[in-house]
């Protein structure tokens, strides 16, 4: 994959659904009575293993034309044992949330990956079920998979969030399903909150003000139809090409707003950005837009603080932006990106100095001084999307050309991703 001398970018594009809604949309259909319709569902490797998983404990779910997913929701109490491990594959959002769902159930399963997730921390997920009640068994001591639960009757708990983390949040509430008392959640700094919005949809008694959430157990949940809108995390990659790339203009439609999942934006605005929200509504309690960006000067921020979760997944392309902005970029409060696909500090930190990036890291983030011309080189995706994806449009304004491993990663988040990039450039 060459992209060397490109001129601008330029048209408009619509994009599959977004991930996290995806895979929230397939579990609550499943456990929910009724047959629910998802449209625009992204079919990615991460949300086809959510797939997989419930297929296994035998909710029907067929996969139908044009990205649309009809589910037969077999009720709260309906999943049935697996005979097979639960393989949530490269994912950690199915991983996570899963677990809270099967702490609930009357049988034991157990949840395997690949070779990332066998790395990835469930501790911050353990320690909370057990103190719900349900029993949990894995690598040293419940952190890592392979992870054998055993659920069962499962009690409320109050609980402070030590780490801002959606996933985290989610598996608690899937949990609060089947507990027998009240639990309240509280997060230091909001992370995405589409559980929160859907399970209210399908039913559930959730309240949720501010930093605060509370569940009721209730008798059932109700399927619903769902529409996806485009994700604001795939959508970053061209906003930021469009962004450091004279002459560009992009229109890119029906993309998810929810203001838990803008940090981009924000980022954007401070950094002297040229884009425009347009046709802004709510769908399935989601706000969504079109976003049309141009090409513009751009000058350094600092980000970090509650910015974080609410752009954690965009930060390997910002730092690219980050090397065409005048001035230094600091990030920080960013300690999590260790535990995602790789460690996404590392990745763009190495990454970004082969290519003649002035970047120097932190222990929780990196800084970045800019604006640098970037030079082609070896890329090493540690076979992570995000960092595949991010250096994929370094390329796009690099001298000379670049070589990146495993560019098929891409399709865990974004199967299209080279397609639609082939289809903008001029
Ligand atoms: O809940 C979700 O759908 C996600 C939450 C985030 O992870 P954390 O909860 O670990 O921050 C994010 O990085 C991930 O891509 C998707
Ligand atoms: C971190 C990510 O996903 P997950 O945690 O679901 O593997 C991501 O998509 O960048």
């Amino acid at each position: 994959m060459n992209f060397n001398n490109i001129s601008r970018l330029r048209g408009e594009v619509k994009l599959l659904g977004d991930k996290s809604i995806s895979h929230r949309a397939i579990m609550l259909s499943s456990i929910s009575n009724g047959n629910s319709y998802i449209e625009n569902f992204l079919m990615g490797k991460d949300c086809l293993s959510t797939v997989d998983c419930f297929r296994r404990m035998g909710v029907d779910i067929s996969i139908e034309k044009n990205n649309n997913v009809k589910v037969k929701g077999v009720g709260l109490r309906g999943l049935k044992s697996p005979y097979e491990y639960l393989d949530v594959g490269n994912s950690g959002t199915t991983i996570r949330l899963l677990m809270g769902i099967l702490a609930g159930q009357n049988f034991k399963s157990t949840l395997v990956g690949d070779k990332s997730i066998s790395k990835r921390p469930m501790n911050r997920v353990t320690n909370p079920l057990r103190d719900m009640g349900a029993i949990i068994q894995g690598r040293d001591d419940g952190n890592f998979t392979p992870i054998t639960i055993e659920g069962g009757s499962l009690r409320g708990i109050e609980y402070n969030m030590p780490v801002a983390s959606a996933q985290v949040k989610s598996a608690i509430i899937l949990a609060s399903l089947y507990a027998d008392s009240k639990t309240k959640i509280t997060e230091a700094s909001k992370s995405r909150n589409h559980t929160e919005i859907m399970l209210k949809a399908f039913g559930g008694d959730i309240k949720a003000d501010k930093n605060e959430i509370l569940i009721n157990k209730v008798e059932n949940l109700y399927s619903q139809d769902i529409y996806v809108p485009g994700d604001i995390s795939s959508a970053a990659f061209f906003m930021c090409a469009t962004s450091m790339i004279k002459g560009s203009e992009l229109l890119i439609k029906d993309v998810g707003l929810n203001p838990t999942r803008t940090g981009i934006l924000d980022v954007l605005e401070k950094m002297n950005g040229n884009f425009e929200i347009l046709n802004k509504r709510i769908i399935c309690g989601e706000e969504i837009g079109d976003i049309l960006v141009r090409y513009s000067k751009l000058k350094a921020v600092e980000i970090g603080g509650e910015l974080i979760p609410r752009l954690i997944d965009e930060i390997p392309i910002i730092a690219v932006l980050a090397t065409q902005c005048e001035g230094t970029t600091i990030i920080k409060d960013a300690n999590e990106l260790k535990v995602k696909e790789s460690n996404r500090i590392k990745s763009v930190v190495s990454n970004l100095k082969a290519m003649g990036a002035k970047i120097e890291e932190l222990e929780d983030g990196m800084i970045i001084k800019g604006p640098t011309k970037l030079k082609g080189a070896y890329i090493e995706s540690f076979d992570d999307h995000r960092i595949a994806m991010a250096f994929s449009v370094a390329s796009l304004i690099a001298d000379g050309s670049t070589h990146i491993d495993n560019l098929s990663c891409v399709n865990i988040s974004f199967p299209q991703f080279f397609d639609i990039l082939k289809s903008i450039i001029r």
